[in-house]
C-alpha cells in the first residue's frame, strides 16, 4: 500500500522523476548542445519541435476550460498568451518560427507539419489527450517538466552559440523568454500540486503523470536519432535535408 507523502516528500518524489527520466539525459541533447550536429540535422530538430511548440497553447486551452476558479484561469491564461502573443507576429511561437527562419527553412513547409515525423505527431497529439482525459491535478502535474528545462535551456543555448556558426543570440531568442516564463510557470504549478495530491492515490497519479511527460519529451528525441542520426533513416515523406537528399537522388 502506497503511504500520504508530505507536500515536501511529494516535490521530492517529483524533482527524482526529472533526474532520472528528463530529456537532459538523451544522447540527441548531448550531440545537440555539444555541437555534434550538422546543420540538416538540426534543422529536423527544430521542424520536428516546431509541432511541440505549436500545440502547447492547445493543451493549455484545453486545462484552462476545465478549470472552475476564476483564480486558477487567470493564471493559466498567461501561458496561452506567451504562447501566442496579443497579436500576429508576437509569442513564442512567432519567435519558434524565427528560428526555423534562421535555419533555411520554409514557414510556409514548417506549418504544413508536411515534414513532420510520425513519432512526434503521436507523442505530442497523446500529450494533448492526456491534458483532456485525466483529471486536472494530473494535467497540471503533466506541465511539471518545466521545473527542469531552466537547466537544460542553459546549457541548449550556450552549447549551440558556441558550437554552430548557423545559429545567432537572435534566432535562439525564443529560449531568453522560457528562462523567466517557465520558473513562473512551475512555481505555480508545483505549488497546485503539493495542495491538491491529498490522497496517496492522487499523489502516485501525480508523479505518474510526470513520468508520462517525459517520455512524451523523450520519444521525439529517440524519433530523431533514428531518423537522422543513427541509422539515419527518415520516415518516407519526412523531413530531409538537402545533404541527405542530393545523395538519395545521385
Ligand atoms: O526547451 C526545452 O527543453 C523545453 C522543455 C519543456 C518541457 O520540459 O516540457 C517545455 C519547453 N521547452 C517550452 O519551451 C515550453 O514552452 C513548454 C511548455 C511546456 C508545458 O508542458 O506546458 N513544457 C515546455
Amino acid at each position: 500500500m502506497t503511504t500520504l507523502l508530505s507536500p515536501e516528500e511529494l516535490e521530492a518524489r517529483l524533482r527524482d522523476v526529472g533526474r532520472r527520466r528528463y530529456h537532459s539525459l538523451h544522447p540527441f541533447h548531448k550531440l545537440l548542445h555539444g555541437g555534434e550536429l550538422n546543420f540538416g540535422q538540426v534543422q529536423a530538430w527544430a521542424l520536428n519541435r516546431y509541432f511541440y511548440q505549436a500545440m502547447i497553447p492547445v493543451k493549455d486551452s484545453s486545462i484552462l476550460a476545465r478549470m472552475e476558479e476564476p483564480e486558477l484561469r487567470r493564471a493559466w491564461r498567461q501561458r496561452i498568451i506567451d504562447h501566442d502573443g496579443d497579436r500576429e507576429g508576437e509569442g513564442g511561437i512567432a519567435r519558434w518560427l524565427k528560428l526555423t527562419d534562421g535555419l533555411g527553412l520554409d514557414r510556409d513547409y514548417v506549418t504544413s507539419l508536411r515534414g513532420l515525423l510520425p513519432a512526434t505527431r503521436f507523442a505530442v497529439e497523446a500529450y494533448v489527450h492526456f491534458v483532456r482525459d485525466k483529471s486536472l491535478l494530473e494535467a497540471i502535474a503533466s506541465s511539471l517538466t518545466e521545473m527542469f528545462s531552466p537547466g537544460i535551456i542553459g546549457e541548449r543555448v550556450a552549447g549551440m552559440l558556441k558550437n554552430y556558426d548557423f545559429v545567432s543570440k537572435e534566432t535562439l531568442a525564443y529560449f531568453d523568454k522560457r528562462l523567466t516564463e517557465a520558473p513562473r510557470d512551475a512555481d505555480f504549478a508545483l505549488d497546485y500540486v503539493k495542495r491538491n495530491a491529498r490522497t496517496p492515490e492522487q499523489q502516485q497519479a501525480a508523479i505518474r503523470a510526470l513520468e508520462f511527460k517525459c517520455d512524451v519529451l523523450w520519444v521525439q528525441l529517440d524519433a530523431l536519432y533514428f531518423a537522422y542520426v543513427d541509422p539515419a533513416m527518415p520516415y518516407p515523406g519526412a523531413f530531409v535535408p538537402e545533404a541527405a537528399r542530393a545523395r538519395q537522388e545521385a
